[in-house]
């Protein structure tokens, strides 16, 4: 099963235009295929990860600013993104929507397995989320990233760590606290009003807040013993929400 992954991962994820990137393609650390062979290989044999052949320090290019966005489903993340988006000029990442978007490609071999993954509310594997990710970094060209949903477990955090941590400077993770039942209600809302989305049902959403509690909220807990958790209370309407995320953002320096 990996190993088909890995075979079919490069020509799905590698799509981003050259000349755009965080980094020279050249000088790419590891090839996705790589990683995942790392990974998935014995432990024993298993050689450490290689460090990229270079010093980003030492280059004059500012590293691209990120900014994670978590929270419960539904709790109003990509309503808020929207805000900062039009408010602060930043570049909005949304994890799901590239991997609904991937699940949608014609021609993805991740297709089916993207769609039992958001079903049934379980974290894809990190090598596919992060390269989308980095790859739509590239793609955009702009270097304020909102990154949405992500990193969502400690397998998320670990990929990201060895593809990324080095390649961009974190600035904080905006965390959308809300409790359970809003945010069921308002994902059965966003249903109901015709999101399309195939978790936007009950039998998900259960699984979905499972996952989030299990594997989320540790993640949460750990930036947030790092002191870099900047906390929101998504619990009131949206542009209450927001006067308190300008307050961050304008507190921040953006
Ligand atoms: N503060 C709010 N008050 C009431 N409804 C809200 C608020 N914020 C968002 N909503 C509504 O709740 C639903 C979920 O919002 P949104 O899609 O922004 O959440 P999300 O955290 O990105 O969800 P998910 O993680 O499931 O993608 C949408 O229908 C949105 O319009
Ligand atoms: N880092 C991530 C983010 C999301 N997923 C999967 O997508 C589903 C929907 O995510 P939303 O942020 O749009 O709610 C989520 O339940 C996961 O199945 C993921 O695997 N990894």
């Amino acid at each position: 099963m990996w190993r088909a992954l890995a075979q079919t991962a490069l020509r799905a994820v590698d799509r981003s235009p050259a000349g755009a990137g965080l980094l020279p393609p050249k000088l790419a650390p590891l090839t996705l295929t790589q990683q995942l062979q790392l990974r998935h290989s014995s432990k024993a044999s298993q050689p450490k990860p290689q460090q990229p052949p270079y010093k980003i320090a030492s280059m004059s290019v500012e590293k691209p600013k990120v900014v994670f966005v978590l929270g419960g489903p539904g709790a109003g993340k990509g309503t808020q993104c929207s805000k900062i988006v039009d408010r602060f000029q930043f570049t909005h990442l949304s994890a799901g929507d590239l991997l609904r978007e991937e699940r949608s490609r014609e021609g993805s071999e991740f297709g089916t397995l993207i769609e039992d993954y958001i079903r049934n509310g379980k974290i894809v594997p990190v090598e596919v989320t992060c390269s989308l990710l980095e790859n739509a970094m590239k793609a955009s060209g702009k270097s304020r990233f909102l990154i949405d949903g992500f990193p969502r477990n400690q397998d998320n955090l670990d990929g990201w760590n060895r593809q990324m941590a080095e390649k961009v400077d974190m600035q904080f993770v905006l965390f959308f606290d809300c409790g359970e039942d809003v945010c069921v209600q308002r994902c059965l809302g966003r249903g109901q009003s015709g999101s399309g989305r195939t978790d936007d049902n009950m039998e998900s959403l259960k699984k979905r807040i499972s996952t989030y509690n299990n594997d989320s909220l540790p993640i949460i807990k750990f930036f947030e013993g790092a002191g870099q958790v900047k906390r929101i209370d998504a619990s009131p309407d949206a542009d209450a929400v927001f006067g308190e995320v300008e307050r961050v953002f304008l507190a921040s320096g953006f």
